[in-house]
């Protein structure tokens, strides 16, 4: 039984998975904590007195990855450290360390899910879009504000945009309209450019996740499919691998 981790830059996404030979990873539960919520993966802990590893990828930083080492102590617990190759995919950064290790671990768990070309995108707190040619081989990918980033920054840094909810329309005629569509064409937009680079590969898919994902999925007129936590299922693939199984 292994807790598998994802502590990104807002919150922290956590699934128990049972490792067994010759059979596929079973998830047993799993849920979400804020940063300052992490010691409740004490609560989870004492639900599954069976775990004794976690594996996890951390991008929130040192004092995340200290508190989470707190709540899990007693157990063995690694980091996923992004390298030049894993799971099946070749990793083509400048500096492979460099590459944010939720995005090596969603690349590693889109790999599994859809062996041919692939745009995966990832819409947190910040959003990612990245190109998986067909033989594996992570190409490169953008980083960009996420939407909520993206609609802060407007209010932040003008003297008459509001943060307010506005609604997506495609010719937007009010401030607060023209705000949230603008950011989720932007969004949409760098998505479906990129998407360009692979459109002519045989079975070409985009994989959506994150929890803004469905704020523009709507709008992509490119092969989609929604995936919810691919970080996390890249995480099992490899945890399993290591098991030995
Ligand atoms: N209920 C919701 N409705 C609409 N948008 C949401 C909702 N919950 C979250 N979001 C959007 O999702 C974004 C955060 O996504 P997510 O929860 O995946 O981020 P995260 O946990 O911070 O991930 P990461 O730090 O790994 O990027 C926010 O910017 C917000 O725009
Ligand atoms: C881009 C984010 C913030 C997305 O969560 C994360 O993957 C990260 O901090 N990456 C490090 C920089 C990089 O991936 O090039
Ligand atoms: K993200």
């Amino acid at each position: 039984m292994i807790l598998l981790i994802d502590a990104g830059n807002t919150r922290i996404k956590w699934r128990v998975v049972v490792v067994a030979a010759a059979e596929p990873l079973r998830a047993l539960d799993e849920g979400a904590l804020a940063h300052d919520g992490v010691a409740a993966l004490a609560a989870v802990r004492s639900r599954h007195p069976g775990l004794r590893r976690a594996f996890g990828c951390n991008v929130a930083g040192a004092e995340v990855a200290a508190a989470i080492a707190r709540a899990c102590a007693g157990l063995a617990l690694d980091w996923l450290r992004p390298s030049a190759a894993c799971g099946g995919v070749r990793n083509l950064y400048e500096d492979p360390a460099r590459l944010g290790a939720d995005r090596w671990a969603a690349l590693i768990g889109a790999r599994r899910l859809h062996p041919h070309a692939c745009l995966v995108v990832t819409a947190g707190t910040a959003t990612t879009v990245d190109l998986l040619a067909a033989d594996g081989d992570f190409l490169g990918g953008l980083i960009l504000p996420g939407v909520e980033l993206m609609q802060q920054a407007l209010a932040q840094g003008t003297a008459q945009l509001p943060l307010a909810e506005g609604r997506f329309t495609p010719m937007p005629r009010r401030t607060v309209d023209a705000i949230r569509s603008g950011c989720l064409q932007a969004q949409a937009g760098a998505v479906e450019r990129m998407f360009r680079q692979i459109a002519g590969e045989p079975q070409a898919l985009c994989l959506l996740g994150g929890g803004a994902a469905d704020s523009f999925a709507g709008l992509l007129e490119i092969p989609l499919r929604r995936v919810d936590n691919l970080v996390l299922s890249g995480l099992g693939a490899l945890a399993a691998a290591h098991d030995g199984h």
